[in-house]
C-alpha cells in the first residue's frame, strides 16, 4: 500500500489514494499505520476517495481504529494532497465527509505547490442533543439547548464545559492563565473525558486559556487518539465556545503546541472558516 505521510500544524496521518483501489479492512490498517514504533507513527490514517457528490470524499480514521466524521486538520491536507499529486487542478475544492460536503481554498507557496488551506467548516452545533450530550447527566441552563459553562463531574473533580460540535464533539474547559498550559496533566484528565456517560458518542476535549480577545491557548484531547499536537474542529468548537462565554471576538488565531490556526466565526452567514498550514512529511510503501 502507498501511503503519504502529511501533517497540518503538527496533526499527523497517513493519507492513501483510494481513488481506484480501496482498502479491505481500512480500520485495521489504521491502528496498524499509527503505531509510533511498530508501524509508520501518526494519529490515524485519512482515505481520498471518488465521490458523486463533491470533488473527492475523506474517510478519516483515528489511531484507535474508531471512525471520525470530520477532520479540519486533516481535510486541508487533503486538499494539499489532490492538488499536488495532480488528482485536481482546481485551487477551489469540495470534499464530501460524513459531516457533509466542505469547500477548501488551496493557497499554493512559491513552488506551486499548497502551503496552507483555508476551509468553510459549516455551522456550529449548539443543541446538547445533536453534539450528542447524554442530557440526564450534563443539562442545559434553564431555557437553554445547548451546554454552555455547566458544571460535569470528571473523575471526582468539577468542570464547567461548554459542548459544540463541528460534526463531531466536542467538550470545552477553561484554564485560568496562572496554570502553565505545557505542563498541564492533561493525560491523567483527558481519558476521563473522553469516555465519560455525558458522552454517547465519546467526546474530544479542548483545554483552552483566553490570553486576549484575539489570541487563545489550546490544548486537546482526541476521541480515539490521545493528545494530539493540534484538532481543527477543536479549534473551531473552542472558538465558538469562547464567543457564546463572551470571552472573545468573531476571528481569533488559537495557539496550539503544533501551531496556530486562525478561526473566524462569520455570525452573519452562520458559518464557521478553519485557516492553517498543510505540509507534506514523506511517501513509502507498506503492507497493509
Ligand atoms: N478525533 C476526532 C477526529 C479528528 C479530529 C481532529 N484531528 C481535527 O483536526 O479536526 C474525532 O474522533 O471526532
Amino acid at each position: 500500500m502507498k501511503f503519504t505521510k502529511m501533517q497540518g500544524a503538527g496533526n499527523d496521518y497517513i493519507y492513501v489514494d483510494c481513488t481506484k483501489k480501496l482498502l479491505k479492512n481500512p480500520s485495521k490498517t489504521a491502528i496498524k499505520v499509527s503505531e509510533r514504533h511498530f508501524g509508520i507513527g501518526s494519529d490515524g490514517m485519512i482515505l481520498i476517495k471518488s465521490s458523486d457528490k463533491a470533488d473527492f470524499f475523506m474517510e478519516m480514521y483515528n489511531a484507535d481504529g474508531s471512525q471520525g466524521k470530520m477532520c479540519g486538520n486533516g481535510i486541508r491536507c487533503v486538499g494539499k494532497y489532490v492538488y499536488d499529486n495532480k488528482l485536481t487542478d482546481k485551487t477551489t475544492v469540495k470534499v464530501d465527509t460524513l459531516s457533509g460536503v466542505k469547500t477548501l481554498e488551496l493557497k499554493l507557496g512559491d513552488d506551486g505547490k499548497v502551503e496552507s488551506v483555508k476551509v468553510d467548516m459549516g455551522a456550529p452545533i449548539l443543541e446538547a442533543e445533536k453534539v450528542p450530550v447524554n442530557t440526564a447527566v450534563l443539562k442545559p441552563a434553564d431555557g437553554e439547548t445547548a451546554v454552555i459553562n455547566q458544571p460535569l463531574v470528571v473523575d471526582g473533580k468539577s468542570y464547567n464545559v461548554t459542548c459544540v460540535s463541528m460534526g463531531n464533539p466536542h467538550a470545552i474547559v477553561y484554564l485560568d492563565n496562572d496554570i502553565d498550559i505545557k505542563k498541564f496533566e492533561l493525560e491523567k484528565i483527558g481519558p476521563g473525558f473522553e469516555k465519560h456517560e455525558a458522552f454517547p458518542e465519546q467526546v474530544n476535549t479542548e483545554f483552552i486559556q483566553v490570553v486576549d480577545r484575539k489570541n487563545l491557548n489550546m490544548r486537546v484531547w482526541e476521541r480515539g487518539s490521545g493528545e494530539t499536537l493540534a484538532c481543527g474542529t477543536g479549534a473551531c468548537a473552542s472558538l465558538v465556545a469562547t464567543v457564546l462565554n463572551g470571552m472573545c471576538d468573531d476571528e481569533a488565531t488559537l495557539h496550539l503546541l503544533g501551531g496556530d490556526l486562525k478561526i473566524n466565526w462569520d455570525r452573519e452567514n452562520n458559518t464557521v472558516y478553519l485557516e492553517g498550514p498543510a505540509v507534506t512529511i514523506c511517501t513509502g510503501e507498506i503492507d497493509e
